[in-house]
């Protein structure tokens, strides 16, 4: 509790004075992966209108430095301003406007073209299109781009460099970050592009921190940093870097750093530096009075601060819009699919057909009774093949028929003899049954024959015996069905279900997938330090999947009830309602895996490792109440399981919002809902 206290009281404490020189101050700044301590006690100071370059061996944390600084990570102690105030400050352009930011990743959209990348970028910005347009033929120019109308996936790497660092210079901002931006860029053009920094930064309003592998070109930068371990080795003109090192070049100076570094320990490192260079720690040149009026914030700058801007939101949709434009196929399949799974599920869940079925007929007699009632066996789903005893027990043996149906000599005597006289022997009452002999290792084939022999029997008596036929009936008499059907065995146990658990799994599939891949490729921090909020992000998201969700409902319920003809008894309304919440769970479901997992492979594999158990417990295919407790209280708090129940009673019960058994449908996938998100918040909060 004290060192976290401590710990907010230093990122709340004010910074010293003399800061409105500087665009950027970083003081004792920390950061850490896990245990990996990236960030270590971290000084720097970048003076405002120049060029800082940035240099330091792969893995020193340069971009872990860049990312704090525009606010896409947290750092875990010390000081940050950014333009005199700490990055993400209510009511603060950073990250915003006046920051521009070129990751390491090329984070572009390769559906784009290039016109449209800087247009989106312009969009949150909020630049007009008139403005766009001047800054993007500018860009064109400066950054010798192929037409405004290529697409992005079709340009070379530099090329997508190029856009990359077009879209950070975009809206002129105050402040560029620019990762390794002339990583695979010609000599010609980098020269070009350091040119155009130098040019920039003459107004004295633009300030720019650039960090580079090519450590020489870091010379026309007005300042350099040089790092190792997370720490600045030294900070200063590059001159007065190279003379105090005696050496003629920077990379030399920075060689000798790194060995002075290894040898030395460190009270000797915080030894003054001369000739205005700062080794080790170069936090210095600060006065001291605190800056805390210009950090209290208006009540209505932070309540705008909290609330989405719509500007954004439409950005994003477009974006969306733009790329499902520019992929068919996949917009095509996101339509496609569900309509192809629940005719998959129509389709094969039924009563099966062609089950065969070996008849051993001992009867000579004709006309037979066994005749008569073998003929009111539904042929369309049993096959029956005449054989003797023995061939159709070799046949039941070697799998090649689900039953064996024997009929005695005299079945038919033996028959009349039962149902007219009172008294009869085992025998005959023997003789005058039907042995069946079933290979049970199919359930529902075998529960099948049975109900098929049942029904073949009562048709026959039916026919045979009329208004008599009460005689020999069972003494168990099943009545019309509250509910459903008594007939068929249809698919209508599981569709219900099963186009919940297509709309719940589509949705977290394309969620999951958007979110890790444009985090994977960096789209997301670029949006960040463009000012996108996530909310903002999630609300585009849901916005835009709900287009999604909305036909592959229509294109779904036409087929379960216009193709299949799957009965309905409730309320339509109702039924829309409850399939469009099961989606957006789904979404805020994904919302929790993506920002769990980093990758597109593990996102995959937990969708997939969810799906298979959460169709048993969720009651879709196998009834709810074959789980054995406890297995069945998980059962009962999963996603599915009350959706399903609920949308079953509204389509087969006909039954309304005023019965427990549907509301509760809806009040569970609300409460997911509710907690899904919040869960993905607390993820993302903590991972930042
Ligand atoms: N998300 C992360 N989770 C865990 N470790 C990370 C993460 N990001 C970076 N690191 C580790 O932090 C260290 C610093 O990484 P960083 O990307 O900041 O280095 P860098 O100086 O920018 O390197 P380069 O010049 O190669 O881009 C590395 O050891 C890296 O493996």
């Amino acid at each position: 509790m004290l060192k976290e206290a401590k710990m907010k009281a230093d990122l709340e404490a004010p910074l010293p004075a003399g800061q409105e020189d500087f665009a950027i101050r970083c003081r004792d700044v920390c950061r850490s992966y896990g245990k990996l301590k990236v960030l270590n006690n971290l000084n720097l100071a970048v003076p405002q209108g120049q060029i800082y370059g940035l240099l330091g061996p792969s893995g020193c944390g340069k971009t872990t430095l860049l990312k704090c600084i525009v606010g896409t990570l947290k750092i875990s102690r010390g000081h940050i301003t950014v333009l005199g105030k700490p990055p993400a400050f209510p009511g603060h352009d950073i990250p915003g406007k006046k920051v521009g930011y070129m990751p390491q990743e090329l984070a572009l959209y390769n559906e784009f073209t290039i016109s449209d990348t800087l247009t989106f970028f312009g969009r949150i910005h909020g630049l007009t299109s008139k403005e766009t347009q001047a800054r993007m033929n500018f860009l064109i120019d400066f950054l010798d781009l192929p037409q405004k109308t290529s697409l992005v996936r079709n340009l070379s790497g530099g090329q997508r460099r190029r856009v990359s660092l077009g879209a950070a210079l975009l809206q002129n901002p105050e402040l560029l970050i620019l990762d390794e931006p002339t990583v695979g860029v010609d000599p010609v053009l980098r020269s070009k592009i350091w040119h155009h920094l130098v040019e920039i930064v003459k107004t004295g309003k633009v300030s720019v921190i650039i960090t580079t592998h090519y450590i020489e070109e870091a010379r026309q930068a007005n300042v350099v940093g040089l790092m190792r371990h997370g720490r600045l080795l030294a900070e200063g003109p590059p001159d007065a870097v190279m003379k105090q090192h005696c050496a003629t070049t920077l990379e030399h100076a920075f060689l000798q750093l790194c060995e002075t570094s290894d040898n030395e320990n460190d009270p000797k490192q915080e030894s003054s530096p001369p000739d205005g260079t700062l080794e080790s720690q170069p936090f210095p040149r600060v006065g001291s009075p605190p800056a805390e009026e210009s950090l209290k914030v208006d009540w209505k700058v932070r309540a705008r601060h909290m609330l989405p801007k719509w500007r954004n939101i439409a950005a994003l949709m477009i974006k969306t819009f733009v790329r499902l434009k520019r992929m068919p196929g996949s917009l095509f399949l996101q339509f496609m699919l569900p309509v192809m799974q629940i005719t998959v599920v129509c389709l094969c869940v039924g009563e099966p057909k062609g089950i065969r079925v070996a008849i051993v007929n001992n009867e000579t007699l004709f006309p037979s009774v066994s005749k008569s009632l073998l003929s009111f066996l539904d042929n369309s789903s049993v096959q029956q093949v005449s054989l003797s005893h023995q061939e159709a027990f070799e046949g039941i043996y070697n799998g090649k028929y689900w039953g064996v149906i024997t009929f005695g000599k005299n079945f038919t005597s033996y028959l009349i003899k039962r149902m007219v006289e009172q008294q009869v022997s085992r025998e005959i009452i023997d003789g005058g049954s039907v042995h069946i002999w079933l290979d049970e290792t199919n359930q529902q084939i075998a529960f099948m024959l049975q109900k098929k022999l049942q029904e073949a029997f009562k048709a026959f008596v039916d026919h045979n015996l009329g208004d008599r036929a009460y005689q020999v009936a069972l003494p168990v008499k099943f009545e019309k069905p509250i509910y459903g059907s008594q007939n068929k065995v249809s698919a209508a146990f599981v569709t219900p279900g099963a186009a919940l658990s297509i709309m719940f799994y589509q949705a977290i599939g394309l969620t999951t997938l958007a979110f890790v891949l444009e985090r994977k490729e960096g789209l997301l921090d670029r949006c960040f330090v463009s000012g996108m909020r996530s909310f903002e992000m999630i609300l585009a998201h849901l916005f835009s999947q709900l287009f999604i969700i909305s036909v592959q409902i229509i294109l779904l319920l036409l087929m379960i009830l216009l193709v299949f003809k799957i009965p309905n008894e409730g309320s339509l309304v109702l039924i829309i309602i409850l399939m469009v919440l099961q989606g957006v769970t789904g979404i805020s479901f994904g919302l929790v895996i993506s920002s769990v997992v980093d990758d597109e492979q593990n996102a995959l594999q937990a969708v997939a490792g969810l799906f298979q158990p959460n169709l048993l417990l969720g009651g879709i295919i196998w009834p709810v109440e074959c789980i054995p407790y406890p297995l069945r209280y998980v059962s009962l708090v999963l996603p599915l399981t009350y959706t399903t129940e609920a949308l079953r009673c509204i389509m087969y019960r006909g039954w309304g919002l005023s019965r427990m058994m549907v509301w509760r449908g809806f009040a569970v996938t609300l409460g997911w809902n509710t907690f899904f998100v919040i869960l993905a918040t607390v993820i993302l909060k903590l991972r930042m």
